[in-house]
């Protein structure tokens, strides 16, 4: 398998991370990971049970320190960045919570903090309107003044998606956005990250299944023991072995070989 530089875009990277490694109480979960992602790429991350994806996002978001290598953001190094509000993440979570009383518009609104400016508790005409676009984005607008533990497990992810998109990320980054969500609003949500793309945003996901996804990935990234193995278009074989449903989350351990993956710089 030949694996083929993503892009040849002269734009400002918005993730580069250069020789990332994590290591949880000193036992590595990522090695070595080299990854640039540019503006409007669409990438979806691979890899077995416990192969390194979750870590791999939540080192990019600034969730978990990285214990040697670099990372920029929109070009700014990661410590030194502090527009956060331009990354948006969903994170590997199935729903928002039973005990969760607050309505769908204060979730998202939620959301909206990183945009607002401190001095002012209320929110503003635009922060109101930005709102509820996030909801209308994710089909939700009928359901803006109910509480949300009275959705649906898919609904709710769509209210962390316009959760996430209320602060008007450049960046979206979604650990499982399909985990636990019936196939209509894997369809729909779908849908909404082919539209948000389109618009521009750069999109970052972990999927165990690309299945709704397929036609709008155009560059997979398959960990595999903390490993970067295969950096490149999702090839038939990719998707086999690696995009498939039946390497569920919660299945057992699902551990196919690197062979054949080439490393790409
Ligand atoms: N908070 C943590 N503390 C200790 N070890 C962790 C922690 N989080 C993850 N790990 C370990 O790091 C490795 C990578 O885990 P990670 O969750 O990133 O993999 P993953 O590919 O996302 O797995 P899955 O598909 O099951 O979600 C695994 O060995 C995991 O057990």
């Amino acid at each position: 398998m030949t694996a083929v530089p993503a892009s040849t875009s002269t734009e400002q990277p918005v993730v580069a991370l250069r020789s990332g490694r994590v290591s949880y109480d000193g036992h590595p979960a990522l090695i070595d990971i080299d990854l640039v992602v540019r503006p409007g790429e669409v990438v979806a991350v691979l890899g077995a049970n416990g192969s390194g994806k979750s870590t791999l996002v939540r080192a990019i978001v600034g969730l978990v320190p990285l214990e040697t290598g670099s990372l920029e953001l929109f070009g700014t190094p990661s410590a030194q960045f502090r527009d956060r509000a331009r990354i948006g993440f969903v994170p590997q979570r199935h729903t928002v919570g039973g005990g969760v009383t607050a309505t769908v518009e204060e979730v998202v609104g939620s959301g909206r903090l990183p945009r607002r400016r401190l001095w002012r508790p209320w929110l503003s005409a635009t922060d109101r309107a930005v709102i509820a676009e996030a909801i209308a984005t994710v089909g939700l607008s009928e359901k803006a003044h109910q509480p949300v533990s009275t959705l649906s497990g898919g609904q709710q992810r769509r209210v962390l998606i316009a959760r996430a998109l209320a602060s008007q990320p450049e960046l979206l980054v979604m650990d499982e956005p399909f985990a636990g969500v019936d196939h209509a609003n894997q369809e729909i949500l779908a849908a909404t990250l082919g539209k948000l793309n389109a618009e521009g945003m750069t999109l970052l996901l972990v999927t165990h299944e690309l299945g709704p996804v397929t036609s709008l990935v155009r560059r997979t990234v398959v960990l595999h023991h903390g490993g970067l193995v295969y950096d490149g278009p999702p090839t038939r074989e990719v998707l086999d072995r690696f995009g498939a449903a039946d390497a569920h989350p919660h299945s057992p351990p699902h551990e196919p070989g690197p062979e054949g993956f080439g490393l790409s710089r």
